[in-house]
């Protein structure tokens, strides 16, 4: 899917670029690998032209679920998705490839790494937009809560995000704690001259969720509500 020359390459290893060749002579592909591509239609922009950060994060999201599902086996749920950085826009007619694999199982969540690039077509040019981690959860059973099975990594590759998804997920529970804390303390307010009213800048949204808003577990998916979240933030924004 890369083009050849050195400038399309990704600043870092991608899922796609290196190929790992087993004993047995056959290319090694990670089975819970997923990948998405969609072209930008129109109906996909915002009020700028531009693929809405909304309708990206739900394709996210859903191509993350899937991977979640091929590798857990039941249905997953959405428990959190980590800090994104957006490094560029993407322009309606450019064609979005999302790439999601799990990095590594632990009782019942997943961490499942998400890579975004952006293609044009007619040049094979492909930058990276964003990666993002998100935590998946198998739903519990009639048994309980599910016991995942293990990853095992195959690749230099997969070992470091191994690694590096126990080290995340510490640091993700340390934070949320942090937030918990932080909103339940009562922090002093100091005034500022020519501040806008935090009031002010407040919308509501109130939605209905109705059958295009919900996935194939026919409820409503992570990527729906953050697009939701996202509509509401960029008029709260402007
Ligand atoms: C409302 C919506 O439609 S949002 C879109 C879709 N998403 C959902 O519906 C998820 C709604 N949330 C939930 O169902 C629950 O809060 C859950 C399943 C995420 C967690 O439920 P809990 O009762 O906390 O379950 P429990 O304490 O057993 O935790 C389950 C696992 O989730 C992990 N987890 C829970 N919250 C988070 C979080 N915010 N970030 C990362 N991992 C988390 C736990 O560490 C635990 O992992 P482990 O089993 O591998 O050790």
């Amino acid at each position: 899917m890369l083009g050849n020359s050195s400038e399309n390459k990704p600043p870092f290893a991608d899922y796609n670029t290196k190929l790992f060749i087993k004993k047995s002579g056959e290319v090694y592909r990670n089975p819970t690998q997923v990948q998405m591509s969609q072209i930008v239609l129109p109906c996909h922009a915002n009020h700028c032209g531009e693929l809405s950060v909304g309708q990206l994060l739900k394709w996210m999201d859903s191509t993350a679920c899937l991977s979640a599902e091929r590798h857990s086996g039941v249905s997953c749920v959405t428990a959190s998705v980590d800090d994104i950085n957006f490094e560029h826009t993407i322009e309606v007619g450019k064609v979005v490839n999302i790439t999601a694999k799990v990095n590594r199982a632990f009782t019942s969540s997943m961490e499942v790494g998400i890579l975004v690039m952006c293609e044009d077509l007619y040049t094979s040019h492909q930058w990276k937009v964003c990666r993002a981690f998100a935590t998946f959860v198998a739903r519990r059973t009639e048994a309980g809560k599910v016991q995942l099975k293990q990853v095992i990594p195959h690749t230099q590759m997969e070992q470091m995000e191994y690694s590096l998804a126990a080290e995340r997920r510490r640091m993700r529970l340390i934070h949320a704690e942090i937030i918990t804390d932080l909103l339940s303390c009562k922090c002093q307010t100091q005034e500022y001259k020519d501040a806008v009213p935090a009031e002010r800048t407040r919308v509501e949204s109130v939605e209905l969720v109705l059958p295009p808003h919900a996935n194939h577990q026919v409820s409503t998916f992570g990527g729906q509500i953050m697009a939701w979240m996202e509509n509401v933030a960029t008029i709260a924004a402007r």
